[in-house]
């Protein structure tokens, strides 16, 4: 169980406003929410990247460490020159059938990242994660730039995470969390609006799509 509690973030303005949360362990949990809600604040923070804050995150009633858990954030760095090959190497991947994965990815791991694709390059970040083996797995917009056949990839790979790992999953197509993930969180204004199980799914795109017409129709009808 990773238990958040009390999170307070601000920069110019409070960004997460006493943000408490209880996530279980061995599910895929999605978290939803509009541009500039604190999706990347919230994830960064459990990573441990924020420092200005308050509140506690615990992971199996310890404080969550880098030890535990692993982060694809939305960009990724790579220095010059280096190869896949020796991107994947920085990052403790034991056990890791490097030339399965390559074949599942399409990765010409001895290429120079420089000269990827942003697709190719999510996909090197994210053999980086799952190599790394960790408990817990954050991505952030992991499908940002994957084709058809990688998001699909990634989606089978989250099922099969599914009770070894807790995964927590950002995305803004909500169709990509409600077919994997156990649970989705919607945050809005800092907080947790509400969390829903898979039964529910259905019902929270609905009050979404809702949600975003009624808000933005008007407007429209006058501009088009
Ligand atoms: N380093 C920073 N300095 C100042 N303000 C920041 C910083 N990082 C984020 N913010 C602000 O915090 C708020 C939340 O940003 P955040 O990136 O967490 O949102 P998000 O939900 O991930 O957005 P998106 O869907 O666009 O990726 C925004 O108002 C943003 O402008």
């Amino acid at each position: 169980m990773i238990s958040i509690k009390n999170l307070k973030v601000k920069y110019d303005q409070p960004v997460l406003d006493d943000l408490s949360l209880d996530l279980e362990a061995g599910c895929v949990h999605g978290l939803v929410g509009v541009n500039g809600s604190g999706k990347t604040t919230l994830l960064n923070t459990l990573f441990g990247l924020t420092k200005s804050g308050s509140g506690s995150v615990l992971f199996n009633g310890q404080p969550m460490t880098k030890e535990s858990c692993s982060f694809l954030p939305t960009e990724n760095f790579y220095y010059s020159y280096i190869t896949g090959r020796e991107y994947l190497s920085l990052f403790k991947t034991a056990h890791f059938e490097l030339d399965k994965w390559k074949e599942l990815f399409h990765l010409p791991l001895d290429e120079r990242v420089e000269t990827y694709s942003t697709g190719m390059k999510k996909k090197l970040s994210l053999l980086a994660i799952i190599g790394q083996d960790k408990e817990v797995i954050m991505l952030d917009e992991p499908y940002n730039g994957l084709d058809m056949e990688s998001a699909q990839i990634l989606q089978m790979i989250l099922e099969r995470l599914k009770k070894k790992k807790t995964v927590i999953v950002t995305s803004h197509i909500i169709q990509s969390l409600t077919r994997v993930c156990d649970w989705i969180h919607h945050l809005e204004k800092g907080r947790i609006k509400n969390s829903v199980g898979n039964d529910q799914f259905d019902e929270l795109e609905t009050a979404i799509a809702e949600n975003i017409k009624s808000r933005n129709n008007d407007l429209l009808n006058e501009l088009l």
